[in-house]
């Protein structure tokens, strides 16, 4: 029997392609009662652990459980889980009704449960259209009302932000943050940060298959230290007075200007009058959360360039942005990937043949000294504090309720593009 937790758990899961690394080691847990984003580049390995946790495809090595169980001793799998991979597969001539009734009758609920799932969507009066006519933000409200079906626990959704005009987005938002409110679990992917920002309550990020951040967004937002560049006639003279004023997160950035953490402009330039230096240029730069994420997931990609300013490390490589204010963010679990360790070579770029060693780099798959991948049972830093998790306290808290139809736009048209 499984739990009942509505609780997702991955375990140091990977799956090989033949010469090709999708998912490495990969761990996180999904909690109920919230919504969580899976994000990655495209390629990172976020559809090959979906199909992992759907017992869709087998893993090369570590498992995952809902409800720990592994998907396959679930039972009936629908009335747990509700999934969509891609909204695609409606029979073209077939209604909506007909097809949601056709998997009602597979998964042993009663016909009527077509119509409740197609008003929970805002699909009532499409329910007659037939599936091949619907936009893609039609299908896949249809795919989400199959999903929901077997009025499931759990649900996981591979890009359902696809392909939604902004309307169709925000009904989502609103649809999954109520479903999740009712105590149950909601795991989203997305390649798009900005996508989902406002609908997440934590986020795994996952870049070439391994897990560059797991935790908060306010963790992560917390995280973005701003920093003040400034070009000053004379460098030293200014850090040396900047350490008299107990400012010492300073340090030179490859143009030759100094890169200032933990203060803010007119500290810099109050400091610099007062000596008597001049300044030719000073800014702020704030860093946002789809930069920081760019950041993260930059790796993925040999050649890929980073944003103005963010040259690869020193010695070449791929490897985190250096400097002060760009270690993990405290509270949120940060991979090794993301901060490896002194003395770590780096990854080797993507293609490279497991066991072959660039010059500089560690051998594919090889953990660097002193790393240690996430193990099955890893739990986050003990100040790590997951949104609440109990099911009940939700269910006093907010009445279950569907997210309101939406509006039909005049013309008869629904969110999303043919
Ligand atoms: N059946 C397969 N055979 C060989 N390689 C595969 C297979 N499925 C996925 N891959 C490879 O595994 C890697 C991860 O792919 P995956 O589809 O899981 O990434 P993704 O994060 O979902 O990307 P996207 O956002 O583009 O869908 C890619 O390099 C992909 O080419």
């Amino acid at each position: 029997m499984h739990d009942g937790s509505g609780r997702i758990v991955v375990q140091g899961l990977s799956k090989q392609f033949g010469p090709i690394i999708a998912v490495n080691n990969l761990s996180f847990t999904v909690e109920p009662g919230s919504v969580t984003g899976f994000l990655g580049p495209n390629g990172a390995g976020k559809t090959t652990t979906l199909r992992m946790l759907l017992g869709l495809v087998r893993p090369t090595a570590g498992g995952s459980t809902i409800n720990g169980l592994p998907f396959e001793q679930l039972g009936n799998p629908g009335r747990v889980v509700g999934a969509v991979l891609e909204a695609q597969g409606f029979h073209p001539t077939r209604t909506a009704r007909n097809h949601l009734r056709v998997y009602a009758t597979a998964m042993g609920v009663p016909d009527e449960r077509a119509d409740q799932v197609l008003a929970l969507v805002g699909l009532s009066e499409a329910g007659h259209r037939a599936a091949g006519s619907f936009s893609l933000g039609m299908k896949q409200r249809l795919a989400l009302a199959t999903a929901l079906l077997g009025d499931p626990q759990v649900l996981v959704l591979d890009e359902p932000a696809n392909g939604l005009d902004p309307e169709g987005i925000a009904w989502l938002r609103a649809f999954l943050q109520s479903f999740a409110r009712t105590g149950r679990t909601v795991l989203i992917s997305s390649h798009l940060l900005a996508e989902v920002e406002q609908t997440v309550d934590q986020v795994v990020i996952i870049s070439r298959g391994q897990t560059v951040y797991y935790g908060g967004l306010d963790y992560l937002r917390q995280s973005q230290q701003s920093r003040v560049l400034v070009q000053a006639a004379d460098p030293q003279a200014l850090v040396t007075k900047l350490q008299e004023a107990g400012v010492n997160a300073v340090e030179p950035t490859p143009d030759g200007r100094l890169a200032i953490t933990g203060v803010d402009r007119k500290t810099v330039a109050d400091t610099a009058m007062a000596a008597g230096i001049a300044l030719y240029d000073i800014q702020q730069e704030n860093v946002d959360l789809e930069q920081l994420f760019f950041r993260l997931t930059q790796g993925q990609y040999a050649g890929q360039q980073p944003p103005p300013g963010y040259g690869p490390p020193p010695g070449g490589g791929w490897g985190p942005p250096p400097g002060p204010g760009y270690g993990p963010p405290s509270g949120g679990y940060a991979a090794p990937t993301y901060a490896p360790p002194q003395g770590y070579p780096g990854t080797p770029p993507q293609g490279t043949p497991p066991g072959y060693a660039p010059p500089g780099y560690a051998p594919q798959g090889t953990p660097p000294q002193g790393y240690a991948a996430p193990q099955p049972g890893y739990a986050p830093p003990q100040d790590y504090v997951p949104p609440p998790v109990d099911p009940q306290q939700y269910q006093q808290q907010y009445q279950p309720q569907a997210a309101p139809p939406p509006e039909q736009p005049p013309g008869g048209g629904w969110g999303g593009n043919a």
